[in-house]
Parts: structure tokens; C-alpha cells; sequence
């Protein structure tokens, strides 16, 4: 068996040494598997929609005509139930969101970018396992996210 000298170590050329690349960017620390978060995200959402949504009606309600202050009001006490205990996402999401993921406690699934309008994608993958949004406004109303993995 041919082995040859490689910075002074014995390699045997039907065994060809590992290659390795020095990473160009740090480890990273937060376990999202890549230096700029994480590919894909799993959210439940709770959305309040108002007069100036894109389509305003829902399975709740044919004709949405709510103000866009009012519907942050909700979407703010809403939050606090959650945030507070007094409500779990899923029983408020299923109650009172806009969307027809209320169906589903607001789960959407796995998501990676570019599904999502911007603001809610942006606000989403900002996110850690667990956490609470702020209120996020899209054409759709207001959302309350909360990733669930
Ligand atoms: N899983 C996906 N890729 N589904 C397509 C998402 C399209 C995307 N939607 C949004 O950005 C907002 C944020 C979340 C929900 C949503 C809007 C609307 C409600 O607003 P409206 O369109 O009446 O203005 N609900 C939806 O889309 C629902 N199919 C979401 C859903 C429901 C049940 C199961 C899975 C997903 C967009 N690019 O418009």
C-alpha cells in the first residue's frame, strides 16, 4: 500500500484525507442550524381584520367592518389574555381570528420565507420557539404570531 508523507503525517493514498473548509462565519449559537436563523418556522396566528383589509370578510363575518383601531384594540387585549394565561392561544385563535386557520387553533404549518406578506414573515422568523408577537399589520388586519417550532 503507497502511503506518502502530507505535512509530516503518513497518508495512505487509498484512504484520501478528509477535506475540511475553515468556516467563514462563526458557529452558531442559538441552534438554528445556520449563522442566519432558521430555514423554515412553524406559527400559530390569531388576525383581527378591519375596513382597510384586502378582503374584508371572513368565516366569522360576511361583511368586516370594523376600524383598524378598534381591531388593534382587540388584538392588544387578546395578547394580554394569552400573555397573562387567563386564555391559551388556541381557545382565543379559534374563537376570534380572521383566518380560516382558526379552524386549527391559527396553526399554518411549517413555512419557509417568501410564503408569507413581508411584515408577517419578517416578524415571524424574528421569533423564538414559544414567543409572543407584538401586533403585526399586513393587508390582512392585525396578527398576534406565536411560533411553535
Ligand atoms: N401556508 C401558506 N403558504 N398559505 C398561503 C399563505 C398566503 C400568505 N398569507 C399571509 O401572508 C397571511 C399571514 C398568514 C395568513 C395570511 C392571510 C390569510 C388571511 O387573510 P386574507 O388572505 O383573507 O387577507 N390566510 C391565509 O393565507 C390562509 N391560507 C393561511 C392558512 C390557513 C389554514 C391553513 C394553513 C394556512 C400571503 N402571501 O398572502
Amino acid at each position: 500500500m503507497r502511503s506518502y508523507q502530507r505535512a509530516g503525517r503518513n497518508v495512505s493514498a487509498d484512504r484520501p484525507e478528509s477535506q475540511w473548509d475553515r468556516p467563514d462565519k462563526p458557529a452558531d449559537p442559538s441552534g438554528n442550524g445556520k449563522a442566519d436563523g432558521p430555514e423554515e418556522v412553524q406559527c400559530s396566528h390569531l388576525l383581527v381584520k378591519h375596513s382597510g383589509s384586502r378582503r374584508p370578510s371572513s368565516w366569522r363575518e360576511e361583511n368586516i367592518t370594523r376600524s383598524k383601531e378598534d381591531a388593534l384594540e382587540l388584538v392588544k387585549s387578546y395578547r394580554e389574555q394569552i400573555a397573562s394565561g387567563k386564555a391559551t392561544f388556541a381557545e382565543l385563535a379559534s374563537k376570534y381570528s380572521d383566518c380560516s386557520s382558526a379552524k386549527r387553533g391559527g396553526d399554518l404549518g411549517p413555512f419557509s420565507r417568501g410564503a408569507m406578506q413581508k411584515p408577517f414573515e419578517e416578524a415571524a422568523f424574528a421569533l423564538k420557539v414559544g414567543e409572543l408577537s407584538s401586533p403585526v399589520h399586513t393587508d390582512s388586519g392585525i396578527h398576534i404570531i406565536q411560533r411553535t417550532a
